[in-house]
């Protein structure tokens, strides 16, 4: 991610969304299937008051499945009106998105016939964290539009409406919001994830905090790609460092003179991570009761 975001620029962020919001029928919000949370902004629901809101969970197919049929519950138990996991790269739910758009919107448009006001298409944005898959999803939805449609500008002469098939116009220029730089635990996760570069650690101090997760939580997935063993007791630490000097020596992260390049195997584990070599993975689980937070 090369966007510094200052003060300035969250606040133009903010005031591009709301213009575009009042132009929108649905907001298309993206979090990362593998930490919905972390990946999420709660400014969004300041914003959206009264829209309607559908949520695509998008790289679910680096996620563990079990933990998303968790979240689309929790989701859709707090209020969300439609949760659906989607791999853009696949085109695997992106049908489902488009049919949960129109259905949000039934009801309205019902409403409003019977006021003599004719049925129109359903019109949404795409709005979420950089890197989270915003223009992929536009790029696969409109791959299969039936035109676009240049009559209507958006709110920047460059923005126009890509009519979908159906009855579903999309706006071509996604929302970009600001990911939780604040919150030391999603920083670390949206770094693990590659969504940002992370200012707080090395990349050695990534890997090892990323590594006793991953023992704690899917050892199986070490022992399986690197011939990690679990890990446990005091000194997690250091059997985390153990365990990444294996992974070099695996993977073939030499220095000159036969030494483990941690630096090197600290990234390898991670793309590996990020490229789904590792196994399906979620990074954070659900809220409790007591962390329940608002949409
Ligand atoms: N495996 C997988 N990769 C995905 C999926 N969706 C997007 N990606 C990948 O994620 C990366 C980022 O996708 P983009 O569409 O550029 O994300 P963006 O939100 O537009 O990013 P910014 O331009 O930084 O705001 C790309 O490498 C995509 O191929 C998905 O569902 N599954």
């Amino acid at each position: 991610m090369s966007i510094q975001w200052f003060p300035g620029h969250m606040a133009k962020a903010k005031r591009e969304i709301q213009a575009n919001l009042s132009l929108v029928d649905v907001v298309i919000e993206l979090r990362d299937a593998r930490l919905p949370e972390s990946s999420s902004n709660p400014l969004l629901s300041e914003l959206l008051q009264q829209k309607t809101r559908v949520l695509a969970l998008t790289k679910a197919d680096l996620a563990d499945p079990v933990e998303t049929r968790r979240f689309c519950t929790y989701y859709q138990s707090i209020g969300m009106d439609a949760v659906i996991p989607v791999n853009i790269r696949k085109n695997v739910g992106l049908k489902s998105l488009k049919l949960a758009c129109e259905q949000a919107m039934a009801d309205k448009f019902e409403r409003l016939a019977k006021r003599g006001i004719r049925k129109r298409a359903v019109r949404a944005m795409v709005v979420g964290i950089p890197n989270v898959g915003k223009s992929s999803l536009i790029n696969a939805m409109a791959a299969r539009s039936v035109a676009k449609t240049g009559d209507r500008p958006g709110v920047t002469q460059s923005q126009q409406w890509i009519k979908l098939a159906g009855s579903i116009e999309l706006l071509d220029t996604p929302g970009l919001l600001w990911p939780k730089f604040e919150d030391q635990a999603a920083a670390l996760r949206l770094a693990w994830s590659g969504a940002i570069k992370s200012d707080l650690l090395q990349p050695v101090d990534l890997a090892l905090a990323f590594l006793i997760f991953v023992n704690a939580h899917y050892p199986e997935a070490l022992r399986l790609r690197y011939g990690v063993e679990p890990f446990s007791g005091a000194s997690e630490e250091q059997q985390a460092l153990a365990a990444l000097e294996q992974i070099g020596m695996r993977r073939g992260a030499m220095r000159r003179g036969g030494q483990v390049d941690a630096e090197l195997a600290a990234q390898m584990l991670l793309r590996d991570y990020q490229t789904g070599l590792l196994g399906l993975m979620t990074l954070e689980k659900v809220p409790d009761v007591e962390g329940q937070r608002q949409l």
